[in-house]
């Protein structure tokens, strides 16, 4: 079956490198805005008999997902034999949990209608902090991507002696798989989130830098206040500045600036979301996670 990429508005560099690594062609979606807002989109090229991968970044997903749902259904509608989503940020997989009586649980309503849509989706890191599996959401055949292996490359090229340091409890699992594979010590901080921009972070006892370079990596930065607040207690605990590595730079250009006055030496991410930060491509992984969908 042939592969082609469809490109979601905003995803034009993520298709093009997904193409020349995939060897397929590649076509961005054509939306019209109305005057009232509301979209229309059109494919510029035919999908008849195709394998159909949509590339997207959704950052911003209320504005993003109702493009993408009304491009998978046109593609659908017009001859796809398969669809399938490269969506490195897979937003909405932190309410995973009614965390107050009548809240709803969006990352099982956005599961729900992104499984109704494509046939299989490829993403990185999602949010899996009280789940052990996408499985246990989305119905689709799902492949997890890990940043671990490409930020592991880019310390070894950029930081001679580093300490891994994460945030709080949730970030473990990224933190012990980069530090295992570079074979360096990490450090786990405890966090208290009082509100959205409110949060409160803690040394565990007995932590030691011992001259190296304090790195703090978390998944997601989106406020900026969980690696602000982690930084500002690294500065106290007279480790230095800490380098700020985030898988999915949410954050805005206040967030930005928080983490500069923290004390943050250097902030940087992958490219799940374009931004000023991306310094570590994740390209070749994410072509390699799709190809497992290309067998036939
Ligand atoms: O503190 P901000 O940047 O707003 O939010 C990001 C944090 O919120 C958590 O879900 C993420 O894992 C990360 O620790």
């Amino acid at each position: 079956m042939n592969t082609m990429i469809l490109a979601l508005p905003g995803a034009e560099n993520l298709a093009q490198t997904l193409a020349s690594l995939l060897h397929c062609p590649a076509s961005m979606l054509e939306v019209h805005r109305f005057p009232d807002g509301e979209g229309l989109v059109r494919l510029r090229t035919g999908v008849e008999g195709q394998r159909v991968l949509l590339a997207a970044h959704l950052d911003h997903p209320d504005e993003k997902t109702l493009e993408l749902l009304f491009a998978a259904d046109a593609a659908r509608d017009l001859g796809a034999a398969e669809i399938g989503l490269v969506a490195p940020y897979l937003p909405y997989m932190r309410q995973d949990e009614r965390f107050r009586p009548g809240e709803a649980i969006t990352s099982r309503t956005y599961a729900r209608v992104l499984s109704a849509t494509v046939d299989f989706l490829v993403t990185v890191d999602p949010h899996l902090h009280r789940m052990a599996s996408l499985d246990q959401i989305y119905t689709v055949r799902s492949k997890v991507v890990a940043a671990a292996p490409a930020i592991a490359q880019w310390l070894v090229r950029e930081v001679p002696q580093p300490l891994l340091v994460g945030p709080d409890s949730e970030s473990e699992q990224w933190v012990a798989d980069v530090a295992g594979r570079l074979d360096v010590p990490y450090v786990i901080m405890t966090k208290e989130r009082r509100g959205d921009r409110d949060v409160q972070v803690r040394m565990p006892p007995g932590a030691r830098c011992e001259g190296r370079v304090p790195v703090l990596l978390d998944d997601i930065a989106s406020s900026g206040h969980t690696l602000a607040t982690a930084a500002e207690v690294v500065r106290d605990a007279g480790w230095g500045q800490p380098l700020c590595i985030a898988v999915h730079a949410l954050l805005d250009q206040a967030g930005l600036d928080l983490l500069h006055r923290a004390g943050a030496r250097r902030i940087v991410s992958c490219d799940t979301i374009p931004h000023p930060t991306n310094a570590i491509a994740l390209g070749p992984w994410l072509a390699e996670g799709v190809r497992g969908y290309l067998q036939d």
